[in-house]
C-alpha cells in the first residue's frame, strides 16, 4: 500500500526510551538509525535487528531504514582489498536479516573517506554551522571523525566504479529477494577527488550511472537535498535529481536539508536560508510521485542543544511538518 509523504527522526546510533519519546511528542510515527551500535565486528545478529523493529513498534514507531552499516563491515568492498568477498558475505546477510525482520531499507555511501568538514561557523543568531573549503581540504584538514584507512588511496574513478559495480553485483539479487531496498547517500563534499581518493557520486549524470548498474527496483537513492545543493549549479540539481528519479520510484527517502554556496565551498544552514527553496522542493517531491519519508539529518547547533541536536531537530521537523500540512491543502 502507498503511504502519504511522512517524516521520520533519526540520525541517532541508539534507540534510546528517550528519543522514542521526543519521536511521539513531536508528532512523528517513523524512526530511522544511523550506523546502530549493535554488537558485531563484521556482522550484524538477527536477534539484534528484530530487537531494533520489535522495540520501535512497542512504541507505536516503524523503522523505516538503518542508514550505513559501519565502515569497518565494508572498507574492503569500497576499497577492493583482499576480504571483500567475506565482508561482502556479511552485507547479503544483513540484507537477509533485515528483510526477515521487516526493516526496509538499508542506506549505503560509497566514500571510504567519508565526510568532511572544514570549520564550523557561525550562522544565524549565532548557531554554529558546519563548513566545507576546498582550499582548505587541500591541507588535509578534516574536521569530522576520519573513517578511512589513508594507507589506502584509490586516486582513479574508474577504479572506484569497478568496485562499486563489483558491490552492486552481488548484493542487489539478494536485496530483491529479501525485500529490502538499498539506498545510496551522495559523496559529501561532492567532489571528484578528496585527499588523494577519487568520489563518484559527486554529479547527477553519475547517479543515472549507477542507476542504470543496478537495474533493479531494490537500488534507491537516500537522496541528501544537501549534498545535491553542495555540488555546482546548486538547487538546479536538487530539482535535476527529483525529476528524474521520482517518477520511477527510485528515492526511498530524503535529507532534507541545505546549505549556502556550492562547491568548492559552503556552509550548512537552517532550512529556508539554503540555495533551494523548502516549499518549491517538497511540492516536486509531491509531484513526482515520491511517498517515502522525509528526515532533517544535519542541523545546526543552537544554544544549549544536546549533542544529537534536539532543539534543532525540533524546529526542523516543526518546519517539515508545517510544509507537508500546507502542501495537503494546496495542491
Ligand atoms: O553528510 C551527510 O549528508 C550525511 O548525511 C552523512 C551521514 O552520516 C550519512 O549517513 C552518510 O551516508
Amino acid at each position: 500500500m502507498k503511504q502519504n509523504m511522512r517524516i521520520a527522526l533519526g540520525q541517532m546510533q541508539e534507540l534510546t526510551p528517550e528519543t522514542m519519546t521526543f519521536a511521539k511528542q513531536l508528532g512523528v510515527t517513523s524512526m530511522q538509525l544511523n550506523t546502530p551500535n549493535l554488537p558485531g565486528e563484521s556482522c550484524w545478529a538477527y536477534e539484534d535487528l528484530y530487537a531494533l523493529k520489535k522495540t520501535c513498534e512497542d512504541n507505536g514507531l516503524f523503522l523505516e531504514s538503518i542508514e550505513n552499516v559501519p565502515i569497518r563491515f565494508y572498507d574492503k568492498i569500497m576499497l577492493g582489498l583482499p576480504g571483500r568477498d567475506e565482508q561482502i558475505e556479511n552485507y547479503c546477510t544483513i540484507i537477509r536479516h533485515m528483510g526477515k525482520v521487516g526493516i526496509p531499507i538499508l542506506g549505503h555511501h560509497f566514500m571510504p573517506n567519508f565526510v568532511w568538514r572544514t570549520s564550523s561557523e557561525p550562522g544565524r543568531g549565532g548557531a554554529l554551522c558546519t563548513a566545507f573549503d576546498l582550499a582548505v581540504a587541500a591541507n588535509g584538514i578534516n574536521q569530522v571523525k576520519y573513517a578511512a584507512n589513508r594507507e589506502v588511496r584509490i586516486p582513479d574513478e574508474a577504479v572506484m566504479w569497478d568496485h562499486y559495480e563489483y558491490f552492486l553485483k552481488a548484493v542487489i539479487p539478494v536485496a530483491e529477494q529479501a525485500g529490502v531496498r538499498l539506498a545510496l547517500h551522495p559523496d559529501d563534499p561532492p567532489v571528484a577527488m578528496l585527499d588523494g581518493t577519487a568520489r563518484i557520486f559527486y554529479k547527477v549524470e553519475n547517479f543515472k550511472k549507477a542507476e542504470a548498474l543496478a537495474n533493479s527496483d531494490a537500488w534507491g537513492l537516500n537522496l541528501c537535498l544537501g549534498c545535491c545543493s553542495e555540488m555546482v549549479y546548486g538547487a538546479a540539481n536538487v530539482m535535476e535529481m527529483i525529476q528524474h528519479f521520482g517518477p520511477s520510484n527510485k528515492i526511498c527517502y530524503v535529507h532534507f536539508r541545505d546549505v549556502q554556496g556550492t562547491m568548492p565551498k559552503f556552509q550548512e544552514c537552517f532550512l529556508g536560508e539554503g540555495n533551494y527553496h523548502p516549499a518549491e522542493v517538497l511540492r516536486e517531491l509531491k509531484r513526482s510521485g515520491f511517498t517515502g519519508f522525509l528526515m532533517d539529518d544535519h542541523v545546526p547547533n543552537v544554544i544549549n542543544d544536546s549533542a544529537w541536536g534536539h532543539r534543532a531537530r525540533a524546529h526542523a521537523v516543526g518546519y517539515m511538518q508545517g510544509l507537508l500540512n500546507a502542501l495537503e491543502l494546496l495542491e
